[in-house]
């Protein structure tokens, strides 16, 4: 459909032709220009869906592209503006993405896979030596000039692309799950290293696209086709640690890209610096150490966190205090009466022994608004384009610069938080209380809103077979997003929400639980606990007010219910009074918690109180969504799309459970996040979106194929 409203239209001078890709927020046509018949490919974006953060990545976009002029960087042509969108018009590439290469080719020799890194290593010394930092390289973004081994390779798309000083460390998340680097998943600072990890991981698939698509995900390094050099840079890139990661420089002389043979003094200055790799026998190199196999695939495996490279400073850490988590139930109290119950169990929850800090250095850019300019206009200079642009906020590098760079140390750095916070200009102080008492908590406990007025959103918590996942799409684009983070006004779906929550964050327990880790099975089952009480609450809350009457006969109930669920309005109150077998609702949730007590109590009865360490269950989660996103690369890159699909989507739920109803439970201390934190878990739950929209389309295509053949 999108081709033939593409076809034939004019855009500027040129003609559009054919659409040859698409992105999240654009559209790639091939088109023409209509005096002198040059192919160009106009990257078409709706600036009306933009929001300010993604509008900044499109001017550094375009301020970076027309900066460089190189073989292997993409070359910007025009910039095209019309009203409600801007077209990016760009040298074309009719070799199409490196990705449909190996899709059209499989594994590539050897021979083919030095010379495209040779092009990327030349492209990313141009970057290098502008101090830029790419941030999402991945095949779909080195587009090639044919569509042969002797193409020539361009890195495009450079929408995540940040400048960044020599040894600067960024710590925005971005970029692409399977060729993220770790230290950029597990959302710890990272600098122009991250690019190297997603260098290796194209090399690895391109050299091994047939290996990973036959067998389990070994690294092959007994393939003797592979030369040691080859290998060996594989290897040095894929370190999990960037400090063991390969510098710019060793990458850029790495023996692979030399374009001869090495000779023999080179060979061996370069044995002494193979302190990891295996060699083939007969080989003049030595191997001087057994390599770890797991430390060279892309995607660990593992569950570890442990060490240096764990989970990120806003979540890790482990509670310094002894076992003071107050989890107390009196039995025989509770099988008197469920209202008994639910008022003597003293529910606290020690997750953690520090309360976040507030880092407010995220969205502080003011609103950039593209002007409108229309077709007819005469062209004027890219320069002059790019002043009109730039005159309504300033250099868009500056800018992003500014926004990028947050202050270094943990975000659980309580001395530091007051510096950056008071800096800020969108300063929300998140959390309520310490809270011991469930029934002293109704005013405390409501949600708080986070980012502008309460909106009237509803958001379904996506279920694995959530019909919101568009093949293709970003389902959790960044311009919904500002909305999902607040919990849904509306009290049935707050419900649903949590039921989602608690549903998701259960199965987690199941895992603990199997893999013997009882104690943080504990301590995520007191989350649990958690989420059914606020959903009771606001169950009851919600019924109250509506069998009690109108607000007008009861407005201090209403107030007070209306601070609790948000914008509640009296259709809803008559919507529960009238929802037949609301009772029955009240009971289901009842029962359910009731049933997650009875858990928690055979917790607590194997658990010796008073001795033990209690686990931070919100980190426990958020690894534990780290671990299932990794796991959703995996498959994708052995093409078990649907398995990918569903890890990704188990990983979208527990870390929207951060985002979005963690901080309204009552927990003791309260659990709150950061602006920065928030905005990490958004991109985050973004990029998890979109490769789950992608497995799915990807999924959908091969049962299309299946079908008709
Ligand atoms: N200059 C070009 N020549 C040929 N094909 C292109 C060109 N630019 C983009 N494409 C094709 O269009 C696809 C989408 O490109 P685009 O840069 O818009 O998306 P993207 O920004 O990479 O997507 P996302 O935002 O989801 O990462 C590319 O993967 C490529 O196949």
């Amino acid at each position: 459909m999108a081709q033939a409203t593409g076809r034939g239209r004019v855009v500027g001078d040129y003609l559009l032709n054919r659409q040859i890709g698409s992105g999240s927020f654009s559209v790639v046509w091939h088109a023409m220009h209509r005096v002198h018949g040059t192919e160009v490919a106009i990257k078409e974006i709706v600036t009306g869906k933009l929001n300010k953060k993604l509008q900044e990545s499109l001017m550094s976009e375009i301020f970076i592209l027309k900066r460089i002029n190189h073989p292997n960087i993409i070359r910007l042509h025009d910039i095209i503006e019309v009203p409600g969108k801007i077209h990016i018009v760009l040298e074309y590439c009719k070799g199409g993405d490196l990705s449909m290469y190996i899709s059209r080719h499989g594994s590539v020799l050897e021979a083919t896979a030095k010379h495209f890194m040779q092009q990327l290593a030349a492209g990313l010394q141009v970057l290098r030596d502008n101090n830029l930092i790419h941030r999402d390289l991945k095949p779909q973004n080195l587009l090639l000039s044919t569509n042969d081994d002797k193409a020539v390779l361009k890195i495009a798309d450079f929408g995540f692309a940040r400048s960044l000083q020599p040894r600067g460390l960024a710590e925005t998340l971005c970029g692409s799950p399977l060729y993220m680097a770790p230290e950029i998943m597990q959302m710890q600072k990272y600098d122009a290293k991250a690019d190297l990890w997603s260098v290796g991981a194209i090399l690895f698939q391109l050299l091994l696209q047939n290996i990973v698509r036959s067998t389990e995900l070994n690294f092959p390094i007994d393939n003797k086709d592979l030369s040691p050099y080859c290998k060996d840079l594989c290897q040095k890139l894929l370190r999990r640690n960037p400090v063991e990661r390969l510098t710019f420089e060793e990458f850029f002389n790495h023996p692979f890209l030399s374009q001869g043979q090495p000779d023999e003094s080179r060979i061996w200055a370069f044995s002494r610096t193979m302190d990891n790799f295996p060699l083939s026998e007969g080989h003049p190199l030595k191997n001087t150490e057994e390599s770890s196999q797991e430390d060279c695939l892309p995607f660990p495996l593992d569950n570890d966190s442990s060490g240096t490279e764990g989970s990120p400073s806003s979540v890790k850490r482990r509670s310094s205090m002894k076992s003071t988590y107050g989890f107390s139930i009196d039995t025989r109290e509770r099988r008197e009466s469920t209202s008994n119950a639910l008022n003597n169990i003293d529910l606290t929850i020690r997750y953690g022994g520090t309360r976040h800090r507030l880092d407010n250095t995220s969205f502080r850019l003011e609103s950039n608004e593209f002007s409108h300019e229309t077709a007819d206009e005469p062209q004027k200079s890219i320069d002059q384009k790019l002043v009109n642009i730039q005159s309504r906020g300033g250099d868009p590098l500056e800018m992003i610069d500014q926004d990028y760079v947050i202050v270094s140390g943990s975000s659980m750095d309580l001395s530091s938080s007051s510096a950056s916070s008071s800096k800020a200009n969108h300063s929300h102080k998140l959390g309520s209380p310490p809270l011991t008492s469930i029934s002293n908590t109704t005013a405390s406990a409501s949600p708080i809103p986070i980012i502008g007025a309460t909106n009237t959103n509803i958001y379904h918590i996506g279920s694995s077979e959530s019909p919101n996942s568009v093949p293709g799409t970003s389902q959790g684009s960044m311009d919904m997003l500002d909305a999902l983070e607040q919990p849904s006004s509306h009290g049935m779906t707050r419900i649903k929400s949590l039921q989602h929550c608690a549903s998701a964050i259960k199965e987690l327990v199941n895992e603990k639980i199997g893999t013997g880790s009882q104690l943080e099975a504990f301590s995520i089952q007191l989350v649990i606990l958690a989420i059914w009480k606020k959903a009771l609450h606001i169950f009851h809350t919600l019924a109250a007010s509506a069998v009690e009457g109108s607000p007008s006969q009861d407005s201090a109930r209403l107030r007070s219910t209306s601070k609790e669920l948000g914008t509640l309005d009296m259709e809803e109150f008559q919507d529960v009074v009238n929802i037949e077998g609301s009772e029955d609702i009240s009971s289901q949730i009842e029962r359910e918690f009731l049933q997650e007590v009875e858990h928690a109590e055979e917790f607590a009865k194997v658990i010796e109180p008073g001795s033990t360490e209690m686990p931070d269950a919100m980190e426990t989660i958020f690894q534990a969504a780290l671990t299932l996103g990794r796991h959703g690369g995996v498959h994708e890159l052995l093409g078990n799309m649907e398995s990918a699909a569903l890890l990704y989507s188990k990983a979208v739920r527990l870390l929207v459970f951060l985002l979005v109803e963690a901080q309204s439970l009552i927990l003791n201390p309260p659990f709150s996040l950061t602006n920065s934190d928030r905005y990490r878990l958004r991109t985050y739950i973004d990029v998890l979106n979109n490769r789950q929209g992608y497995s799915r389309s990807q999924r959908m295509s091969l049962l299309n194929c299946k079908d008709q053949s």
